[in-house]
């Protein structure tokens, strides 16, 4: 086992990506590509230990995936993601690596860690071919390197110079600006980090996502409750009661957001926005279902089609259906004709029977975003 952790870096907010899916959840075949990159580099070596680095809104769904790994909650700098990691780490050197540099080769991994010794931070670059200038002048490019990741560095060298108010872009420059020592390997070309949306096209060990669907099922029920507005669908229905919940009670909303998060493996509503949180006592529940869709978006899925059916003896539904569609399809960003809005009575039986409260049952069908297709 060597004396070394490795860190995959995979809690960034893709802002300048631009696309539907976060970088680090866009799909190779049916794995996110944080769990493929963080396979492949842990598969180089025994690393003592291997730590994710996860978005603080991912930690938990991200952990669904693995049990061989450390996640840790990310900052809101890579910087400060790192300085997380590092309070896990407990040997000598630490290997830490952007998940947005996907296809690293193993030699580059191997010259690391063989050249370990060498100085406090071993880091390969890229020579420049093409004519540069700095500030409008140009400068020299046989003095300018381009520098990637992974960067091996001596733990406790790394964590002195990351002791400070400065935000540096790598590890290499914080060690650099502790006069402390860095040894340079040759880069990769494969080793690009993507970060604008069109570079996914230059990555090349990436293959497409599966086709599969994903299903989830909802059902939620909810009690009248006087004195209150009823809301379903995000819609404010003009009957005498409304729902008995710490929320706005939408029983339908909630009904759906189940049926969501079932389909992507995501647990249920309760975990997302506990009853017990104060934050969401009354609190209107398209805010909790435009959060749980920008979620799914987030982690790579696209929304395919939602069916769903209110059980209610009263109020009358079907006055209110259009309605109904037409405010879920737009939550959802879903085209009307995939989002179906079904009505039943329970026959006057049991308690929904009894006029005593609603229930709503949803399916919801999801696929990966693609991001093969422009
Ligand atoms: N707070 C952050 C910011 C970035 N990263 C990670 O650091 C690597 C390099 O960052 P970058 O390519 O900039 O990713 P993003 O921060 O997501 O991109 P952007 O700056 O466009 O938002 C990525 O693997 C990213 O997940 C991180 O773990 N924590
Ligand atoms: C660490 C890095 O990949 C080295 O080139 C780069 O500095 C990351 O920059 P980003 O803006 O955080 O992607």
């Amino acid at each position: 086992m060597l004396d070394v952790t490795l860190v995959v870096l995979c809690a960034g907010n893709s802002a300048r990506f631009e696309k539907m899916c976060k970088k680090q959840w866009l799909r190779v075949g049916n794995e996110p590509l944080w769990l493929n990159v963080t396979k492949r580099l842990s598969s180089y070596s025994k690393f003592s230990k291997t730590i994710v680095v996860s978005h603080k809104d991912e930690l938990n769904y991200m952990k669904n995936f693995s049990d061989c790994y450390t996640f840790v909650e990310g900052g809101d700098t890579r910087q400060n993601s790192i300085k997380n990691a590092l309070k896990k780490v407990d040997t000598k050197y630490v290997m830490i690596s952007d998940v947005a540099r996907a296809c690293i080769n193993k030699e580059i991994v191997l010259n690391l860690l063989e050249n370990k010794d060498k100085a406090s931070c071993i880091v390969p670059v890229l020579d420049v071919s093409d004519t540069v200038i700095f500030e409008e002048n140009t400068i020299n490019r046989d003095k300018v390197k381009l520098i990637q990741t992974p960067q091996l560095s001596n733990t406790q060298v790394l964590n002195k110079a990351l002791d400070t108010p400065r935000d540096f872009t790598d590890e290499s420059s914080a060690i650099k600006a502790i006069s402390e020592t860095i040894f340079y390997i040759k880069g990769s070309l494969e080793s690009k980090k993507i970060t604008f949306g069109d570079e996914i096209e230059q990555i090349p060990c990436l293959k497409k996502p599966s086709n599969n669907f994903f299903t989830g099922t909802g059902f939620d029920i909810h009690a009248f409750e006087e004195n209150k507005e009823m809301f379903l669908g995000g819609i404010k229905l003009p009957y005498e009661y409304g729902f008995k919940a710490h929320s706005d009670g939408d029983v339908l909303i909630h009904s759906v957001i189940d049926a969501l998060l079932g389909a992507i493996g995501g647990g249920d509503i309760g975990e997302f926005f506990p009853d017990t949180d104060e934050k969401y006592k009354n609190i209107d529940s398209k805010i909790l279902l435009e959060n749980i869709v920008n979620f799914i978006y987030n982690v790579g899925y696209e929304i395919v089609n939602i069916d769903l059916t209110i059980i209610a003896q009263k109020p009358k539904i079907n006055p209110f259906k259009i309605e109904i569609k037409s405010s879920m399809a737009k939550l959802l960003k879903l085209e009307k004709q995939f989002i179906n809005v079904k009505a039943t009575t329970a026959e006057k039986l049991g308690f929904i029977g009894r006029a005593e409260g609603v229930a709503v049952q949803s399916i919801a069908t999801l696929k990966y975003y693609d991001w093969t297709q422009k």
